[in-house]
């Protein structure tokens, strides 16, 4: 489903984020990716967004090549994949309600469609009834939970995350852990990176380790 074929991302003043990368995951798998900090793994689920382009090489997703897609139609691929990233805030100015809504305002659902989607989303989390929470009054755990029913709720195929455990407590990480897996037993192909592998462990997960840019 996933396919990166000799991938090298050189970025701009020349360092080699990834060099010659080939990965290859089947519709319905749980990966882990692990490496120490500027291995590249950020660059890997960055380049799966099109939020990069590779230097050389492809990356397909669906046999379709997301690397050569065109500006206008990025938006929607974005928002076909769930996608956590670090840099991605909540709107501490919204209701966790609206931050779930975001995604949802560029596609055509009818608002009370739109809405049983954001609830269905925040349930599955653990957050339902706290729709009108503003996001200063979750915990950091809950704060997490919420960006997760974020890019759930257009119901992906494909959930990429980065380090979405960081900087959570051991507890507040297992549950997040234990949330990632439960999706991908409901058939989501979910891709993640962190530095804690350990966390995962119980799940045997594929793992793909990173250094330096190249796969170990
Ligand atoms: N936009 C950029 N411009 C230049 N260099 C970059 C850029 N983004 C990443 N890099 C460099 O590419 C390398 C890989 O970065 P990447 O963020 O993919 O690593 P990582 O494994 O995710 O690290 P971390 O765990 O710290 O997030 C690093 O050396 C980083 O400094």
């Amino acid at each position: 489903m996933i396919r990166f074929e000799q991938v090298t991302k050189r970025y701009p003043g020349g360092h080699t984020a990834l060099e010659r990368v080939d990965i290859d995951i089947a519709r319905g798998e749980m990966v882990v990716v692990t490496g120490h900090s500027g291995a590249g793994k950020s660059t890997l689920l960055k380049l799966l967004a099109v939020l990069e382009r590779p230097t050389e090489g492809r990356v397909l997703v669906g046999g379709e090549n997301v690397s050569a897609l065109k500006r206008a139609a990025l938006p929607y691929w974005r928002r076909s994949i769930g996608l956590i990233m670090q840099d991605q805030r909540l709107l501490f100015d919204r209701s966790a309600f609206d931050n779930v809504m975001l995604p949802l305002s560029i596609s055509s659902h009818p608002p009370r469609e739109a809405a049983k989607r954001v609830s269905a989303a925040l349930e599955r989390v653990g957050l339902a009834g706290r729709e009108k929470a503003m996001p200063v009054e979750l915990s950091g755990g809950e704060q997490q939970r919420l960006t997760i029913a974020r890019a759930i709720v257009n119901r992906p195929q494909i959930l990429l995350a980065d380090e979405p455990t960081a900087h959570l407590d051991d507890a507040y990480a297992r549950d997040i852990a234990d949330l990632f897996r439960s999706f991908n037993e409901a058939g989501v192909t979910v891709l993640l990176t962190t530095h804690d592998g350990g966390l995962f462990e119980r799940y045997a997960p594929r793992r793909l380790s990173l250094a330096h840019g190249t796969l170990q």
